[in-house]
């Protein structure tokens, strides 16, 4: 079974769209040093995190300076799990796991795997993404999905896949790395910010498709049901 995080949310009526879509978890940016239309304030993050449904996990996606800026951000915005960008070597991600109550996902760049081997010890879970030069997500780029296949097989901690990905291309990204759970923030939006209901709706419906498919059996590269388009 793949679980789906929409990320990047801004607002309460996507926040409820994404809800509705029956995606597993909901992505909150915020504290970022990069441009992005994505990004809230930390007291914004906090309230949608608050506004979120009992059973729609809350992620807070941050790229903090140091150990004491992710415990701090954490600590405001009280989400269930807590993402981070950035360098942060496993001793200062233990820290931070031991220090928040909220799960701790580590983002690695696609094209650095042994990264991926070198965190996964200190987190609960690993995102794969293709990020920018600063480490930044939501490029909308995908990456090489038969080395993230590669990690996602070998590695003891879940693999979330990310970067690029969007409601006609996620069924192929679930059935070639067949990873914990699939990421998307710019793929599915109408307006830089804004997300698309219709294409959060396909791409959840898209990506679960994919997932039961692979349990039945069916993951053998036969055409499948006709997916949902946006
Ligand atoms: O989405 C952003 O603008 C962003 C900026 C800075 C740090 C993280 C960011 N996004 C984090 C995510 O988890 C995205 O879902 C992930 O990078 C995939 O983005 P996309 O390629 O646009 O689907």
């Amino acid at each position: 079974m793949v679980r789906v995080k929409i990320c990047g949310v801004t607002n309460e009526s996507d926040l409820r769209a994404v809800d509705t879509a029956g995606a597993d978890a909901v992505g909150v940016i915020a504290d970022v040093p990069v441009d992005t239309p994505r990004e809230v304030s930390l007291d914004e993050a906090r309230d949608l995190v608050g506004a979120a449904p009992p059973f729609l996990t809350t992620t807070l996606v941050t790229m903090p300076d140091t150990v004491a800026d992710a415990v701090d951000a954490a600590v405001r915005v009280e989400p269930d799990v807590l993402q981070l960008h950035g360098d942060f070597d496993p001793e200062e991600l233990d820290a931070i796991r031991t220090d928040v109550a909220a799960d701790l996902v580590a983002v690695v760049d696609a094209a650095d795997p042994e990264r991926a081997r070198t965190v996964a010890p200190a987190v609960d879970a690993v995102l794969v993404d293709s990020v920018d030069e600063s480490g930044a997500g939501g490029t909308g780029e995908t990456h090489d999905w038969a080395a993230t296949a590669e990690v996602a097989a070998t590695l003891d901690a879940p693999v979330i896949l990310a970067g690029g990905l969007s409601p006609e291309n996620v069924a192929e990204a679930v059935d070639a790395v067949d990873p914990y759970a699939v990421d998307v923030a710019s793929g599915v939006e109408r307006a830089g910010g804004r997300k698309d209901p219709d294409a959060v709706r396909a791409f959840v419906a898209n990506a679960l498709g994919a997932g039961a498919e692979r349990e039945d059996g069916n993951g053998d590269g036969q055409p499948r049901a006709e997916g949902v388009s946006p």
